[in-house]
């Protein structure tokens, strides 16, 4: 049991890549408890072109379903690109952007990803905004630094509290199978914590990297993680479900901070 406070509720958010179909929808449709675990909100990203199936696979549930990434634009010449009204038309309430993956194969800068980021809000989208420094800029201890470089320069002058949540992606615990230590969650958190708290625009702040079930309590008991991205155990509905009840049970006795 934690005594953190958090941010409610806490935000489990699936983010699928380029991964899943719709026959994995339907397991998580019949897999997935429809109410969500005691103190958390469910939010699943598959791939686009599967908004709509996964909100009519929901549709009973209190899952929400969100997009991968949209345009700063909202129409036009852009092929092969979304638009962040296109995506609500879909269905979807949230969007990923700025993640690692888009940042280096597609050198999605930070400007960009707050061009993003006021068009989805505008739109009605919450964006969840990523950031996180790489292990070349671990070594050189300038995690912290280019942390709050990114935040500086991904969030719109205009964004409000409450209007997108921000996740903490180290780039090397992604996908690697060991997610950070809870001492440099901790650390991260509390700097990207506190630079919200003197923009007076209070988010939630993610963790993601490598969370598991087995993980899942501990790292929700740390101060100022008010939620996770979640990769690789986002695909299974077992682990999803053990993720939840993990995270609910660990802030069962936790006292709370207002969003
Ligand atoms: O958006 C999710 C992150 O990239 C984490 O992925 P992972 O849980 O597979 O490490």
């Amino acid at each position: 049991m934690s005594n953190a406070t958090h941010i409610e509720p806490f935000l489990i958010i699936g983010n699928w890549k380029m991964n899943g179909d719709r026959e994995l929808l339907q397991r998580f449709s019949n897999d997935i408890e429809v109410t969500a675990p005691n103190g958390c909100k469910q939010i699943i990203c598959p791939p686009s072109v599967l908004v709509t199936t996964a909100c009519d696979a929901f549709a009973d549930h209190s899952i929400d379903v969100g997009g991968q990434d949209c345009s700063q634009h909202l129409s036009g010449a852009f092929t092969g690109d979304l638009s962040p009204n296109m995506l609500v038309e879909a269905g979807a309430r949230w969007v990923i952007l700025g993640h690692s993956e888009r940042r280096s194969s597609y050198s999605e800068t930070s400007e960009e990803v707050a061009e993003k980021t006021a068009a989805a809000i505008k739109a009605g989208l919450t964006p969840i905004i990523c950031i996180g420094e790489s292990a070349t800029d671990r070594e050189a201890s300038m995690h912290l630094e280019v942390i709050v470089d990114q935040l500086e320069a991904s969030t719109p002058e205009t964004l409000q509290a409450g209007e997108a949540a921000i996740a903490y992606e180290p780039v090397w615990a992604i996908g690697s199978g060991v997610s950070a230590s809870e001492d440099q969650v901790r650390e991260a958190h509390d700097v990207i914590a506190k630079w919200l708290i003197q923009r007076r625009v209070p988010l939630p702040v993610l963790y993601g990297g490598s969370v598991k079930a087995t993980s899942a309590a501990s790292l929700s008991a740390i101060q100022n993680v008010d939620g996770f991205l979640i990769g690789g155990a986002s695909l299974d509905p077992e682990s999803f479900n053990t993720i939840g009840a993990n995270v609910a049970e660990t802030l069962g006795s936790s006292s709370r901070s207002g969003q």
